[in-house]
């Protein structure tokens, strides 16, 4: 299969490219390919001539994207839109992925595909916008929200928490915002897993459209804390105090969503794709970062 995926040293760039290896994939970010120039763009698609294109691109500074909001506009709508687009003219099926910043966090129940977005941010509201612009370019597209993505790759909570349980005696996290990890290397895996119906389905097809896919169970920042200090305890990492604190005592520039809780079921009717355990992916993950369990003199 010929992959292009738009962006390369990002988290789910760096799993597809590992979950695809032995396809020829070529993964772009820039000066290569940038999303926000038309003739860069162009210029990709023609030399990688892709069975299929996934756009792993993004701008996902969630408080930043509050001064930036040009930018991340033009990047997580314009810049997604217009690569859908350029698949769509050689025919090529699309994937993107979205996020559970999209909704506000107040309806108090998992949320569904058919359910409004409304976003509290910049970032959520860039990301709204560019689904519907993503299916709109081209209608053999995927949009694959999903939520917390982390990795080995990149920059993330788990690395983020790593570092300052090795700095602090406590962390404070917040236990009032409900969600669930995604590890990047389960989205690749799902997206390998629909490639090959993808790319034979005709626009309309139930294969296309928006799509929830998170990690499960569902927890909140704190629990996931927990469950990473505990793992990284085991792997003989430094293990902090951790106290759970409300979202009012740790302020951001940017708003989240105190329950971003994504129902899963309408991916695994049409995709057969079920969530995958985010504590096991974690535990790969921090085999990755820390070593493996019961190593480092435990
Ligand atoms: N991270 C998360 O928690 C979540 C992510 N998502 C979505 O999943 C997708 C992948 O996210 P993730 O892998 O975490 O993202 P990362 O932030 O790890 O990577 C994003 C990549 O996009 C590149 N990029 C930024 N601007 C452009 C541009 N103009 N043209 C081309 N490439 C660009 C970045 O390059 P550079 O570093 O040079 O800017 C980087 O390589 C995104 O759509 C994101 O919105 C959804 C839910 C949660
Ligand atoms: C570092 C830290 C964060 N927090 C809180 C802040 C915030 O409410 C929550 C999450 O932290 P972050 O700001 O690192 O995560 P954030 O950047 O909001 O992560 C989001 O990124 C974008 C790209 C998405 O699409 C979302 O699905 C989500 O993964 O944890 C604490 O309570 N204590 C801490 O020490
Ligand atoms: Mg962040």
């Amino acid at each position: 299969m010929r992959i292009l995926v738009a962006g390369r040293q990002g988290q789910v760039a760096q799993a597809l490219l590992r979950r695809f290896a032995g396809h020829e994939v070529v993964a772009l970010e820039p000066p290569e390919l940038d999303l926000t120039e038309d003739s860069s763009v162009a210029r990709a698609m023609r030399a990688a001539a892709p069975e299929l294109v996934v756009n792993a691109a993004a701008y996902t500074a969630v408080d930043r994207a509050e001064d930036q909001e040009a930018l991340a506009f033009a990047v997580n709508r314009d810049g997604a839109a217009r690569l859908a687009a350029a698949a769509a003219a050689i025919g090529a099926p699309f994937v993107h992925f979205s996020t559970d910043y999209v909704f506000d966090g107040r309806k108090g129940a998992p949320y569904l595909e058919t359910d409004a977005p409304s976003p509290l941010g910049v970032y959520g509201r860039s990301k709204a916008e560019g689904e519907g612009a993503v299916l709109a370019a081209n209608p053999r597209s995927v949009v694959l929200r999903t939520a917390w993505v982390c990795s080995a790759d990149g920059a993330n909570f788990v690395k983020t928490m790593l570092r300052l349980a090795a700095e602090r005696e406590e962390l404070r996290v917040v236990a009032d915002q409900h969600g669930a990890p995604t590890f990047a290397a389960d989205l690749a895996e799902a997206v390998a897993a629909m490639a090959p119906r993808l790319l034979a389905a005709p626009a309309g097809d139930a294969a296309f459209g928006l799509f929830h896919l998170t990690g499960a169970p569902h927890t909140t920042w704190h629990g996931f804390t927990a469950e990473i200090l505990d793992q990284a305890a085991q792997r003989g990492h430094k293990r902090p105090r951790l106290a759970a604190i409300a979202t009012t005592d740790y302020p951001t520039r940017a708003a989240r969503p105190a329950d971003g809780r994504l129902d899963c079921s309408h991916i695994r009717r049409v995709h057969g794709i079920q969530p995958a355990d985010w504590r096991r992916s974690l535990a790969l993950c921090l085999d990755a970062l820390v070593g493996p369990a019961g190593e480092n003199g435990l």
